[in-house]
């Protein structure tokens, strides 16, 4: 195993940038690569001036980034360019030249990786439980149940820790000891290595694929951020050219399109600004950082690791959280959906492949049916578009998603369609009719509760109206989808986190069992969004007046 020799932060980031200087990773003089307090490395502006956007800040060679086209066992390595199977292998490529230590060609920068392994939440339930950490892992993991870390944890089964330990043992083992490196590996090493991926890498191009790219890793994220990696994807997959190349040939698809366009990932057009190089460079062999808003003088200058991240992606992910997050929002699938009518006394007959199939063709016919016309003017639903993992979510204002609403909504307007309401065939156009229907009465009474008038004239006119009882059925459904929620946050915890005083409970934590703090605030957070939702769908519900 590598041992670090330094003495200092300071001096292994004197070790990277040397490297960097030997390895043709260009950085602008107005950027310090710095250590804080804490032994963590970022990016800081040292100009007395502003660094205008569309500033190319960081050129990286394409030849330095390690990648499993490019570490020392590439030859024996499946070369994968998305899914889990990237992140394991890139771990085993990483996990290879950790293990080369001194004489690997990227040791100057795999000496500045942090030194333990980046502490994810996969990692709480099995660590030692005799370390002075145990008690907060612990703690963090029996409050994590049901909450959204819990959720993103089981998203990604191939990137569980069973699977991880699994290609260890079956994969990574036996070709690092058939190759004889340097050190024996074990699982610990292995760990870090899939932690450091996991907290780091970027997908860069066809050719590397997902890669560990020195210097774009070391800027810390905010979603306020100043540069961003700019590369051309689309190079040759076998060699890596961006220019036409012998392997041009070789793709079957027939279609000239996908051959050798270069078209950049986070493409900025912003008239570019290279002051590294004043003399000729061949800006094909480089990968970039660039600015996309002005940095401050003295300023750390933040990348994002993703525009929509919520702060359980982040912690899982990359093992962090922000103070406040407005990405933050609560998700379900279709299946806690459809569990959520048989947890009430709303009848339907629907089955879950039934309201799968039906989900699926409203939500390709809504636009044009025109459903959600007047979407902008409710303040209980949202039309929600990024969808990296679930359509089905409450926003951060405890907003409904336009599918969540269209999920819980479908039930009521199938039935009445002949026998086909348990089945996957429907009459399509009726069923649009009875949601638009729907939706502009839910706009009506929104309208009402705003201006006070919940009672009266005006609300009686939904008497024995079959679109208000659909109403008074979804706003149900709604709220038993909150409190069941609710009810299972921390759902091992003696009592429902729905009825503690997690304040109260949250000031009792010592400050140095940071995990479980973290995910508490989580809970806070995910309870005041469902509270907030179930209080203004009760209060629709109660100015319905069947
Ligand atoms: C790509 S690295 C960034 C460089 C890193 N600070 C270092 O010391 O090498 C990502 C890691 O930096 C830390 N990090 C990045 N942004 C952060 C933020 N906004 N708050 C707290 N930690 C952050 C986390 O530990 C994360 O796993």
């Amino acid at each position: 195993m590598m041992v670090i020799q330094h003495s200092s932060l300071s001096q292994t980031i004197d070790i990277l940038l040397n490297w960097c200087a030997d390895n043709d990773i260009l950085i602008d003089p107005r950027l310090q690569v710095r250590g804080d307090d804490d032994g963590a490395i970022g990016v800081y502006s040292n100009d007395i001036c502003v660094i205008d956007p569309g500033t190319s800040l960081v050129h990286i060679r394409k030849s330095s980034v390690l990648s499993a086209r490019s570490c020392c066992l590439s030859e024996y390595m499946p070369h994968i360019f998305s899914g889990p199977e990237s992140q394991l292998t890139l771990s085993l490529a990483l996990y290879t030249e950790m293990l080369n230590a001194r004489s690997s060609r990227w040791f100057g920068y795999l000496q500045s990786l942090p030194s333990h392994t980046v502490d994810l939440p996969l990692f709480w339930g099995h660590g030692s439980s005799m370390d002075d950490t145990s008690h907060d892992r612990d703690a963090a993991l029996k409050w994590l149940k049901g909450t959204e870390v819990e959720r993103c944890l089981q998203r990604q089964p191939g990137l569980s820790l069973e699977a991880i330990n699994s290609y260890y043992t079956d994969v990574a083992e036996p070709l690092i000891k058939q190759r004889g490196l340097s050190s024996i590996p074990n699982l610990k090493g292995f760990h870090r290595a899939f932690s450091l991926v996991s907290s780091r890498a970027f997908l860069v191009d066809a050719y590397h694929g997902l890669s560990m790219v020195p210097i774009a890793d070391a800027f810390n994220h905010s979603l306020e951020n100043q540069v961003h990696l700019e590369t051309e994807f689309n190079v040759c997959s076998q060699c890596g050219s961006f220019e036409e190349c012998p392997h041009d040939d070789d793709d079957d698809s027939g279609d000239p399109s996908s051959k050798n366009i270069h078209s950049p990932v986070n493409l900025h057009a912003m008239p570019r600004q290279d002051t590294i190089h004043s003399g000729l460079m061949d800006f094909d062999a480089y990968y970039e950082m660039v600015s996309n808003a002005p940095i401050l003088p003295g300023s750390e200058v933040f990348n994002t690791y993703g525009e929509t991240l919520t702060n359980a992606q982040l912690l899982c992910q990359y093992g962090f959280v922000v103070s406040f997050n407005e990405n933050d929002h609560i998700s379900w699938d279709l299946a806690d959906v459809y569990q959520s009518f048989t947890n009430t006394s709303v009848k339907h007959s629907l089955t879950l492949s039934g309201l799968e199939a039906g989900y699926a063709t409203v939500l390709r016919n809504l636009v044009f049916h025109g459903v959600f016309a007047r979407l902008s003017e409710s303040s209980l639903v949202y039309r929600h578009s990024e969808a990296p993992h679930s359509d089905l979510c409450l926003d951060g204002d405890g907003k409904i998603s336009h599918q969540l609403w269209v999920a819980l909504a479908f039930p009521f307007c199938v039935e009445g369609n002949g026998d086909n309401s348990s089945q996957e065939s429907f009459d399509v156009i009726s069923v649009l009719d009875k949601l638009k229907a729907l939706f502009e009465l839910q706009l009506a009474v929104e309208w009402q509760v705003e201006i006070g008038v919940a009672s009266g004239d005006s609300s009686r006119r939904h008497c024995g109206n079959p679109t208000a009882s659909r109403l008074v059925r979804l706003a149900e459904l709604v709220i038993s989808l909150c409190s069941q929620r609710k009810n299972s946050l921390g759902a091992h915890v003696s009592g429902h986190a729905a009825e503690l005083d997690l304040n109260a409970i949250l000031d009792a934590v010592p400050h140095d069992m940071h995990r479980t703090r973290d995910i508490l605030n989580m809970v806070i957070t995910e309870r005041s969004i469902l509270d907030s939702c179930e209080s203004s769908w009760k209060e629709l519900s109660a100015a319905v007046f069947l």
